[in-house]
């Protein structure tokens, strides 16, 4: 089907690859004039290319979400850009893993400085783009079934995700007077390079086969496989978009029945 634009400017963190790639190629197709942010420029060019560029609503934007003034400038770049700011996306993010006996201050600082602290970046830097433009917008960030309930192995990557609905929660009632929407998609196991990653790490922390590492996240999935980054994409279109303004303050869990909350 042909793509019509719908006048509404998305920026997606961590766009270059894996799910983000998803969301960006999806709200493209919804409409959206999109700006790929992604800390690899090359991989987030090379989508921007494959969406047809600049001239088709397009754009890809550095951005190192760890560092405040970073996500501002990627905001401020979007904004003038493709002329507007209307949905961010924060879904860059790390999985390393981090045994309980081996978690240190350097490995707790580096897992929230990207997927904690980035998401407050990203929510303070849309936040003031929707201020500027005199209208209100939507927040939507990545959470994980890991962030509602614990999985083995990665404690800290748990420990962000939680904090991630914290923050959106309490988000959610601060902005919602200024018009601003703001919620969370929480995944279950998604065929992406992080998640293979981590699989194989976890498997090869405990000495165990790579089998062994897989079967620790996809064991009791209710729909008995693993997701496609592309549907993790159809849920946060659908919260980019109209059909969710009453929604704030939630977290959507995309993971074919692990958690039931
Ligand atoms: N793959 C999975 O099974 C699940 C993933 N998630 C979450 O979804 C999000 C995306 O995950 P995937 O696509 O699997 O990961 P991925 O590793 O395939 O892609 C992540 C992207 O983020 C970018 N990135 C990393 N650090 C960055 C930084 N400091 N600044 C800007 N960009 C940065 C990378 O360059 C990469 O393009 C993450 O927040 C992850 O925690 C949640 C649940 C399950
Ligand atoms: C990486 C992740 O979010 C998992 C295992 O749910």
């Amino acid at each position: 089907m042909a793509r019509t634009e719908n006048g509404k400017v998305a920026l997606v963190t961590g766009g270059g690859q894996g799910i983000g790639q998803a969301i960006a190629e999806r709200l493209h197709a919804d409409g959206f004039r999109v700006a790929i942010a992604d800390l690899n420029l090359e991989t987030a060019g090379a989508v921007a290319e494959s969406l047809g560029g600049k001239d088709a609503g397009a754009i890809a934007v550095h951005v190192n979400v760890s560092e405040r003034d970073s996500v501002f400038a990627a905001v401020e770049q979007t904004v003038a850009e493709l002329r507007g700011f209307d949905v961010i996306v924060n879904n860059a993010g790390i999985a390393p893993t981090s045994p309980i006996e081996e978690i240190t201050q350097e490995s707790i600082a580096k897992i929230f400085s990207i997927n904690f602290n980035g998401v407050v970046w990203g929510i303070q830097a849309a936040t003031k783009a929707f201020k500027d433009l005199g209208h209100g917008g939507k927040i939507i960030s990545a959470a994980s079934q890991a962030g509602h309930v614990g999985n083995p192995g990665i404690a800290l990557y748990s420990a962000t995700k939680f904090a991630i609905r914290g923050l959106s929660q309490t988000a959610a009632k601060d902005l919602a007077q200024f018009g601003i929407t703001v919620n969370t998609f929480a995944p279950g196991i998604v065929k992406t390079p992080l998640m293979e990653e981590l699989a194989k790490k976890v498997a090869a922390d405990a000495g165990k086969s790579e089998e062994w590492g897989w079967e620790q996240f996809t064991k009791g999935i209710a729909l008995d496989r693993l997701s496609e980054a592309s549907e993790v994409a159809g849920v946060v279109s659908f919260l980019s978009g109209p059909d969710s303004n009453y929604i704030t303050g939630q977290s959507i869990l995309v993971d074919g029945g692990m958690v039931f909350n």
